[in-house]
């Protein structure tokens, strides 16, 4: 809700006619606490559900006709930066689900926290979260067990590894030295500190990542299976509740799940 309105919080969806966009103004509309009042797309679509729909081009008049508190961004690393100069002019807070971002990438968003508040996630499903928290207590716990992370996508993904296994890369290099080899071939024994990355695309698999941790007599799998994409779009409406109305800053989605 809007502070102190009792109104729902308006919200605006980039990216609003792709496979996430849609999935989240169908789950939005289902809740009485959000609103979304505008989508921005490039498709030729003039409304999804009800939701008037603008080129990128007119962000920034829509952010001043809707005045959404924040903007849920499932698009293409390009089009979630060609918006951040509305989002700091409008103050609107962004919430991040775009993935393959490079490292000039993350550096603007990072810039654009300091003017208007940015919540990312590279998987807005609670059970990822979990999983990335597990994940950290079994390699600290399994000291020398070989690891081996795999992902499997729908086939029309076009960043890869995912940015849910990138985040799980992470969370392993954290507790120890490992170097990434991806998709293994020819004739090279495995080294101790290496860890495979595996990945797979198609049919419309929503996303299935898993991580083994292998002894010589036992083997642990992690693993995590999306199986609608409605609990990515229900985190990331969770998400941009919590941080409209916030100070400018970086945000995470462990956040939302520690306080909810
Ligand atoms: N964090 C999470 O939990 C999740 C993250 N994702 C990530 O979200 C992203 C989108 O995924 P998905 O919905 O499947 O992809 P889609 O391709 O289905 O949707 C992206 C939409 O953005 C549109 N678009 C392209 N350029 C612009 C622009 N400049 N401004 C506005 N819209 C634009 C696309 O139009 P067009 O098709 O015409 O180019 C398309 O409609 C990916 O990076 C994916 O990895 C996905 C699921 C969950
Ligand atoms: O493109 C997708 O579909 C997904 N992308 C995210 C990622 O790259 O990790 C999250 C989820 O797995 C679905």
């Amino acid at each position: 809700m809007s502070e102190g309105t009792g109104e729902p919080t308006p919200i605006a969806v980039n990216g609003a006619a792709g496979r996430m966009g849609q999935t989240v103004i169908e789950t939005a509309a289902a809740r009485d606490d959000l609103e979304v009042v505008v989508g921005i797309d490039v498709a030729d679509a003039a409304e999804i559900d009800g939701v008037p729909v603008v080129d990128p081009d007119d962000a920034a008049t829509a952010f001043a006709e809707y005045e959404p508190d924040a903007i849920i961004d499932f698009t293409v690393p390009d089009a979630t930066l060609g918006i951040v100069d509305s989002c700091v002019e409008h103050g609107v807070a962004l919430v991040v689900g775009t993935t393959g971002f490079d490292e000039d990438g993350l550096a603007d968003l990072r810039a654009t926290s300091e003017s208007v508040p940015v919540l990312k996630a590279t998987n807005f499903s609670r059970g990822i979260q979990v999983l990335l928290r597990t994940v950290s207590e079994a390699v600290d716990a399994l000291e020398g067990y070989d690891l081996e992370l795999m992902e499997t996508h729908h086939n029309q993904k076009i960043d890869a590894p995912s940015g849910t296994a990138k985040t799980i890369l992470d969370t392993v290099q954290e507790e120890r030295d490992v170097e990434p080899v991806y998709g293994r071939e020819g004739h090279a024994p495995r080294e101790d500190d290496e860890i495979g990355v595996l990945v797979r695309r198609a049919g419309d698999i929503r996303g299935e990542h898993e991580l083994v941790l292998a002894g010589n007599d036992e083997v642990l799998s992690l693993s995590h299976r999306a199986e609608d994409r409605g609990v990515f779009a229900a985190g990331a409406l969770d998400a941009a509740a919590w941080v409209a109305g916030r100070n400018p800053d970086w945000y995470t989605f462990g956040a939302v799940i520690d306080e909810s």
